[in-house]
């Protein structure tokens, strides 16, 4: 359960009040050029204060004053939603918290010195009950953290050197063990510090959609502006020639002002949401790539499963003793800092009585580190013996290529471990002067994470297809697909080939999400449109996606997802129904402004409108208060439920399409039954 503080992004209308002198600031005509529509209410609300300034009238200067208001109101919706997304990274930021950190020293000796003046590359003890004084990498040891503090999420995490959840976070706190930590970050230079800084974003950059959204709007404005300009001769024609104040006044009524006014505030409400999620995107155009995703990737290890896979079981080949092989295994994982090469060492010291890494037995060794691109590690020995462990082709291969031939019952072996989800390691060993041999297969657990089949089916059902990458054998991997229910699965899958994989997709027009933790997965991550990096990952998954989740959850992505598809979905029904709110405004307000001209017309003016003065009055009215209205909206967001688009979509025109057409003519109604009894209006 995600725990938030009180209030975390509820909405108030004192947040309203709260953002009025940041809505004034941004009178400024250089911030308001940046949504045109509400520029070109900028300009009008300066020339009827001109015209009211030349041919004083109660009329001309409450129009003026109105369309003031209206520019306030418009850059109300864009502070309110940075004012919030502020208090969410001060409650980001306020996590930090002053250390005194435990630095080694070259002689080993430890010193004290506070956090902030630490360096990178230094090397920090932590041991449990103690704070982690900074962004790092763990070198040594396996501990359990505590990053409820930066996330709210209150189950402790496991950091341990070596793999995927190698990298901690400043201000989090150790539970049990110790652990050895290089400082790969300045303190307050730290890569949360930084995605912070992001958040309160006070350089937002418009995303493609939403610049493709403007210039739309802009031409629109131009129209209506062709329309209210041809006005003129019909109205000098009819004997009614209307003022300048008029013809702006109606301009800004026509012209789309309330999705022109609450675009960038929908925006910065959508990165919000993820935020109160703990997800940190790096750009907005993320968030909106994330409401169209077609394709998941999914890499199996630590995501579909839980990922600590450990070693259970070490099986010989027929002629090969038990001790013999665990012996093999254990020198072969001596300095393999992987999970599962640790967990090889532990087992062999407990049901063998092997010794571990700790008495340091050997010397005059060099150890092959695993590499996803070998999928061996392995060690040779200084009297020529050399042992590899690692995937069963990969070392069928090396023992080939070492002049040996695996015997014929290493296949079923490597099979039945494979066929039941397990990840079977072979294990082979050459010493001088013979060709290589199998020893035996070592048996990997691990276990598909409770809950995610039903949360595969329910992105299936937002249908979006999802497909498990794995550099695991394809018996293991279809094992594991089928128990998790995967659309599709890739086994024995290079970095590149996840990378490659992703291009596929794109290349077919589709949009793809990825989600990753490891070094391995960064070029996928960078690849991938949305790429969500784990934030326990490491630090190159962290650079090369755009979205970070800091409670590192993979299956995050359907929130995440949800939240895109809010965001287009929020946008998309406040612009129909901002569209369809400026059609019936003309037709509100035309009739009545020609009231007394022609009998005909006046059949026309339907909603019984007092007169030319107030139902424009009033329609500039309704015009501000619209946008005010709709923040809450803009900022909430409107409901998505996982139901096909078109179902979504006929849904919104009903509701946003219609009431954007009825809305006018109750509101203006009701102001104009105000407005008309003001002295000075005629
Ligand atoms: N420490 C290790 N030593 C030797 N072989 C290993 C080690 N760890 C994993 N392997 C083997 O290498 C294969 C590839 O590992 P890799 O990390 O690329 O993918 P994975 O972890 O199996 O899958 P995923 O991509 O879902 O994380 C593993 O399936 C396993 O057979
Ligand atoms: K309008
Ligand atoms: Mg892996």
């Amino acid at each position: 359960m995600t725990h938030h503080p009180p209030g975390r992004g509820e909405f108030t209308p004192r947040q309203l009040a709260a953002a009025l002198p940041d809505a004034a600031r941004k009178l400024d005509p250089r911030h308001t050029i940046r949504a045109p529509v509400v520029f070109v209410v900028w300009i009008g609300s300066l020339v009827t204060t001109v015209a009211a300034i030349v041919d004083p009238s109660f009329f001309g200067f409450a129009i003026a004053a109105w369309l003031w208001v209206t520019v306030l109101f418009a850059n109300l919706a864009e502070a309110v939603a940075e004012g919030r997304g502020r208090a969410q990274a001060e409650a980001l930021r306020r996590t930090k918290q002053e250390t005194v950190a435990r630095r080694l020293r070259p002689d080993g000796g430890e010193e004290r010195v506070p956090g902030p003046r630490l360096a990178v590359g230094d090397l920090v003890v932590v041991e449990a009950g103690e704070l982690i004084p900074g962004d790092g990498e763990v070198v040594d040891g396996v501990a359990s953290v505590d990053e409820s503090t930066m996330t709210g999420e209150s189950a402790p995490v496991i950091r341990e050197s070596g793999g995927d959840r190698s990298s901690v976070t400043g201000g989090t706190r150790v539970l049990s063990d110790r652990i050895t930590v290089r400082v790969t970050t300045r303190p307050g230079e730290g890569f949360l510090d930084r995605m912070i800084t992001l958040v309160e974003g006070a350089s937002r950059q418009q995303t493609p959609n939403e610049i493709a959204l403007n210039i739309l709007l802009a031409s629109l404005t131009l129209v209506f502006l062709l329309a209210v300009a041809t006005l003129q001769p019909l109205a000098a024609y009819a004997g009614r020639q209307q003022t300048l104040t008029v013809l702006t006044a109606l301009l800004v009524c026509l012209i789309p002002t309330t999705i022109g006014a609450l675009l960038s505030a929908i925006g910065i409400a959508g990165m919000d949401r993820l935020v109160r999620r703990n997800v940190i995107a790096v750009s907005g155009r993320a968030v909106e790539a994330a409401g169209d995703v077609n394709t998941l990737l999914l890499d199996k290890t630590g995501t579909i499963t839980l990922g600590n896979r450990q070693a259970t079981e070490f099986i010989p080949v027929t002629g090969v003793d038990e001790h013999e092989l665990a012996e093999a295994a254990q020198l072969s994982s001596l300095a393999d800092e992987t999970p599962e090469g640790r967990s090889v060492v532990v087992l062999a010291k407990n049901r063998y009585g092997l010794r571990g890494r700790e008495e340091g037995r050997v010397t005059d060794v060099t150890f092959v580190p695993f590499s996803a691109h070998t999928r061996m590690s392995g060690v040779d020995l200084g009297d020529g013996r050399r042992i590899r462990k690692g995937a069963s082709t990969a070392v069928m291969k090396w023992v080939r290529a070492e002049g040996g031939r695996p015997a014929d019952t290493v296949g079923p072996l490597v099979e039945a471990i494979a066929g039941e989800g397990g990840t079977p390691l072979l294990v082979a060993e050459r010493t001088p002067g013979e060709p290589a041999r199998v020893l035996g297969v070592i048996r990997l657990r691990d276990i598909v994470k409770a809950g995610i089949r039903e949360r595969f089916a329910e992105l299936h059902r937002m249908g979006i297809s999802t497909v498990m990458i794995t550099g695991d054998n394809p018996a293991t991997a279809a094992a594991i697909a089928r128990e998790a229910g995967v659309d599709r699965h890739l086994a024995e899958a290079t970095p590149e080939d996840k990378m490659e994989l992703i291009r596929r997709e794109q290349a077919a027009g589709r949009l793809v999400a990825m989600t990753g933790d490891g070094t391995n997965d960064a070029p996928a991550l960078a690849q991938a449109d949305v790429g969500v990096a784990m934030n326990a990952g490491t630090m190159a998954a962290k650079e090369a996606g755009n979205m970070v989740d800091l409670d590192s959850n993979p299956t995050k992505l359907i929130e995440i997802v949800a939240i895109g598809k809010q965001l287009l979905i929020t946008r998309g029904a406040l612009t129909t129904f901002s569209i369809a709110n400026d059609v019936a405004k003309y037709f509100a307000i035309i009739p009545a402004m020609f009231t007394g001209v022609h009998p005909q017309l006046d059949r026309l003016n339907v909603m019984g409108l007092a007169s030319a003065q107030s139902a424009i009055l009033s329609a500039v009215v309704f015009n501000a208060l619209v946008i005010v209205a709709l923040v809450p909206v803009a900022l909430r967001g409107v409901r998505y439920r996982p139901t096909s688009a078109a179902a979504m979509l006929r849904r919104n025109l009903a509701v946003y399409g219609l009431g954007g057409l009825v809305t006018p003519f109750v509101g203006i109604k009701l102001i104009d039954l105000v407005v008309h009894l003001l002295p000075g209006i005629r």
